[in-house]
């Protein structure tokens, strides 16, 4: 039976790190309070996501046919999940992205009426199996609010299927991509990046690395809750530190073509991720090159004189352009342009810890 392991933490039983404008999600912001600016969260909360999101419950779901969709489960589900201990289980399938070798779709679990989201895959695929149940393995350790709950793994003869659970949003690529300006201001970014930060904090501290943390792997809710996700590649150093290259290669450290690597490469895309919030795109947009070091460093400073500048964010204090690169403005420590320093170290070991940055970008935001 499918629901083995038991109700999960809903997004509303979230840490206390939420934008408090996520709450704001009662009316729509008029289309002229997002000219001539950058968008903020509560812009991007209520303008960005999906129809279907701002609706609710079963009329939602019906609605929500763009993409493919089998009403009624058993005889009318997907290809992919015409299994019987897929149909049996759920119905009202609907596509919802598609990952190298799966495909992940919304459905209904019968057994609690629950949407939940699947992975399926093809049985005869069976690299990408193992890797779908090494994490729901993992997965099925880990309790954070801002990391994906697993709630079951289904196998049959023609296929398998990992059942996670839903989060109604967006990824993080999609939220940034959809304001007006093409990318999110100080402040909202940092409210994901604390969040991001706090789940790889926990990852690390359970001696797990993600390996390719990047947008796309952080899903953001409706109520602005992000969630790490896709953990297919994540691997453990207890047994020391890694080896095997992996990763998507806009995001990934130096050193893990090096080798070896260990936690601080998540961090290294987390300095990525957080660029990626403030400009909408990586240090290195106009080139095949992977970000580098001072291409990265080089960009916190555009961030720091870009804020400064513009006025959109005190998070420079007026200071100088470049003042960022060579020390730590005094009310702006632990903002955007500090985490980013922090974070896109060449060296590994002077980076920040996923667990400092969580600190300190915290605090910062506390100062608001
Ligand atoms: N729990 C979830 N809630 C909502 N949407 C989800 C969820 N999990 C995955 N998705 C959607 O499905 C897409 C594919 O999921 P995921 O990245 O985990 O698959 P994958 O096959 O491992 O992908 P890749 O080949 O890129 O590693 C995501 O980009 C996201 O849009």
């Amino acid at each position: 039976m499918v629901c083995a392991a038991g109700p999960a933490r809903t997004n509303e039983e979230q840490s206390g790190v939420l934008p408090k404008e996520a709450s704001n999600e009662g009316s729509m912001p008029r289309a002229s309070t997002l000219l001539g600016r950058r968008a903020s969260f509560t812009d991007m909360a209520l303008v960005n996501v999906p129809s279907v999101v701002r609706q609710s419950g079963r009329q939602a779901q019906l609605r929500s046919h763009a993409v493919q969709v089998a009403e009624g489960g058993g005889a009318h589900a997907p290809v992919h999940l015409r299994s019987e201990v897929i149909t049996s289980n759920f119905a009202k399938f609907e596509r919802i992205g598609m990952g190298s070798s799966s495909v992940a779709y919304r459905a209904l679990r019968l057994c609690d009426n629950r949407t939940v989201v699947i992975k399926a895959l093809r049985r005869l695929d069976v690299g990408p199996v193992s890797l779908a149940k090494r994490e729901f393995d993992l997965l099925t350790n880990f309790r954070h609010p801002n990391i994906i709950v697993a709630l079951d793994f289904l196998e049959s003869l023609s296929c398998v299927a990992l059942v996670l659970e839903d989060i109604a949003g967006r990824t993080l690529r999609s939220v940034v991509r959809s304001t007006c300006a093409g990318r999110l201001d100080e402040l909202c970014s940092m409210r994901l990046f604390v969040q991001v930060a706090a789940g790889l904090a926990y990852l690390h501290g359970r001696n797990t690395v993600h390996r390719d943390l990047k947008p796309d792997n952080c899903l953001v809710s409706k109520g602005g809750v992000l969630k790490l996700i896709d953990f297919n590649v994540a691997a453990s150093t207890e047994g020391g530190e890694l080896l095997t290259p992996t990763g998507t290669r806009e995001f990934r450290a130096p050193e893990v073509l090096n080798r070896p690597y260990a936690s601080p490469a998540d961090v290294w895309s987390l300095g990525l991720c957080l660029h990626f919030m403030l400009h909408g795109r990586t240090p290195s947009r106009d080139s095949d090159d992977e970000p580098t070091a001072t291409s990265a460093a080089a960009a916190s400073t555009e961030t720091y004189s870009e804020d400064a500048a513009d006025g959109s964010s005190d998070g420079g204090g007026g200071s100088p352009r470049g003042r960022a690169m060579t020390e730590q403005p005094r009310d702006a420590w632990g903002g955007s342009a500090w985490a980013l320093q922090r974070c896109c170290l060449q060296d590994w070991r002077q980076r920040a810890t996923a667990q400092e940055l969580f600190a300190g970008a915290s605090g910062w935001l506390a100062g608001r």
